[in-house]
């Protein structure tokens, strides 16, 4: 399978002259023994923060609408900015990261190395990660905390998470900007699935919604434009901001 990740900075884009692809093949086994499903979950009359799960027709794929609280919300966005240990990056043009746990190098599109990075706050980890292995979202607390923080209007290009690098459950958590996040199918490229992930949420990409489903959020090409070409126009306009749990392979 062709995997592709996000998009370069336009500087290392010049700078590299090959591209590598990716191309893994993954075992049906390990795509099946990875998948979430909605019904092995807890009862979400006994953990309300699972009330309204679906996983939108996607096999492996989970959306929930719920998960945090309006307070745990600000508490984590506070965590994210308040975290001194690392720095908001630049490596992209369009958005800033932080890396807790692994911390990567990008170039040509794609991640070219990695290093340890500091742990990440311990909310995310003590309150996030460790929730999402009790409520069977995940096996183990995942060993990456990735915070991107996007331009208004901005969004991701659709990609497959480098399989040869990430583990096989993906957690994210959307924040600050309701969001329509879509999955494209490899095989199938016109089957396409989106939800608009409420501020708070939180998805789930195992199985095929992993392996054999691209994700990505369109740019809202209007607001992202007049952001770029005059900021200080827009000054109240959010930046959407998101993690991403993941298991990096070689950190373990
Ligand atoms: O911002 C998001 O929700 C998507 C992030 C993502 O796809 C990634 O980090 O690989
Ligand atoms: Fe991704």
């Amino acid at each position: 399978m062709a995997d592709s990740n996000e998009m370069a900075p336009g500087r290392a884009r010049r700078e590299v002259k090959e591209c590598v692809r990716y191309e893994v093949d993954v075992p049906a086994e390990t795509i099946a023994a990875s998948r979430r499903t909605v019904a092995a979950l807890p009862s979400a009359v006994d953990r309300p923060r699972l009330a309204g799960v679906t996983d939108a027709g996607v096999p492996g794929f989970l959306y929930l609408p719920h998960y945090l609280s309006a307070e745990e919300q600000s508490a984590v966005l506070a965590a994210i900015e308040g975290d001194t240990s690392v720095d908001w990056s630049d490596a992209f043009e369009t958005r800033l990261q932080k890396h807790w746990g692994w911390a990567f190098v990008y170039e040509c599109g794609q991640i070219v190395g990695g290093e340890a990075a500091p742990p990440a706050p311990a909310l995310l980890l003590e309150v996030l990660a460790e929730r999402f292995v009790a409520d069977g979202l995940v096996a183990t607390p995942p060993n990456q905390v990735l915070a991107n923080k996007y331009m208004p209007g901005n969004g991701i290009g659709y990609h497959v998470d480098r399989i040869d690098l990430f583990g096989d459950v993906i957690i994210g958590v959307n924040l600050v900007v309701p969001t329509k996040f879509t999955l494209k199918s490899v095989a199938e490229p016109e089957e396409r699935v989106s939800v608009v992930m409420a501020p708070g949420s939180v998805y789930v990409l195992s199985g095929e919604a992993r392996f054999g489903w691209r994700h990505g959020i369109t740019r809202k090409a209007r607001l992202y434009k007049r952001f770029r070409r005059a900021p200080e126009l827009l000054p109240d306009e959010p930046w959407r901001v998101s993690l991403t749990f993941r298991d990096v392979l070689e950190a373990t």
